[in-house]
């Protein structure tokens, strides 16, 4: 179903001191205020147990900000869906553009995660995105259809239902250039009528589509007030509950 959802990537920051006080905040900010919209976060693996002690009731998810393409065996350093499941986790972030650009990661081993991810439960929140030079010579549309077509495309429509998409400009991601409310729409828009086309509209309608790169409390409330916007993946704001729980009253 369709939901409104702040998700929070740390990526890699945080010792687990810090991590514990950050994951505390936000219980307590949960317990304390209504949110309209759902609260995720994706911590470094090293912490998603503790954060699932933490959140007994599932008052906040919990994600991974990667998962292997692989079921088991001999993959040095990688998490299967399988150890994710058994710890209850929520899902897991897939194909982040900083995955792609360090780690090589495709679209077609993106395919192969979110598959497993949905096999066994699990949330993927897929990420696309173009990059700068994609955008200025006017590739946009193509390059996030690609991405969503060879990814996602080989999906059953029940299993397309359960995945969250997060369109994420590269050259938004980081930089302090947030991509305008009209830019984002544009591209949400794009990806929703790609899926209403190959799986119908009823079907394109329930899935949450999250704007990532450089949302800030200043600015969350008129991107996510967009059609086409469910909510935001967001980087550096979700490291401080001050902005982080600003960003989730952008649904307030
Ligand atoms: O996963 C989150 C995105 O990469 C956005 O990061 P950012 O908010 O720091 O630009």
């Amino acid at each position: 179903m369709r939901k409104n959802i702040v998700a929070g990537n740390w990526k890699m920051n945080k010792n687990v001191i810090e991590a514990q006080q950050l994951m505390f905040q936000l219980l307590e900010y949960k317990k304390n205020n209504t949110t309209n919209c759902e609260v995720w976060i994706a911590p470094p693996s090293l912490y998603l147990m503790m954060a699932k002690d933490l959140y007994e009731q599932d008052e906040i998810g919990v994600f991974a900000q990667d998962m292997s393409e692989h079921e088991s065996g001999a993959y040095t350093g990688e998490i299967s869906a399988d150890m994710l499941d058994s710890i209850d986790a929520t899902g897991a972030i897939i194909g982040h553009s900083e995955r792609r650009q360090y780690h090589g990661e495709t679209d077609s081993h993106c395919n192969r995660k979110v598959k497993l991810a949905l096999d066994k439960g699990l949330i993927p929140i897929y990420c696309n995105g173009e990059t700068l030079e994609q955008r200025k010579s006017g590739q946009h549309l193509e390059v996030v259809k690609n991405q969503t077509e060879t990814a996602l495309f080989t999906l059953t429509a029940e299993e397309i239902k359960k995945v969250v998409i997060a369109y994420e400009p590269v050259w938004a991601i980081g930089t302090g250039e947030t991509a305008s409310p009209e830019q984002a729409q544009e591209i949400h828009a794009h990806i929703r009528s790609l899926i209403a086309n190959k799986y119908g509209k009823e079907i394109a309608d329930e899935i949450s589509i999250l704007y990532g790169g450089s949302v800030k409390p200043e600015n969350a409330q008129e991107i996510f007030s967009q059609t086409d916007i469910d909510g935001g993946l967001i980087g550096g704001a979700a490291l401080k509950i001050d902005d982080f729980s600003k960003i989730i009253e952008g649904f307030n």
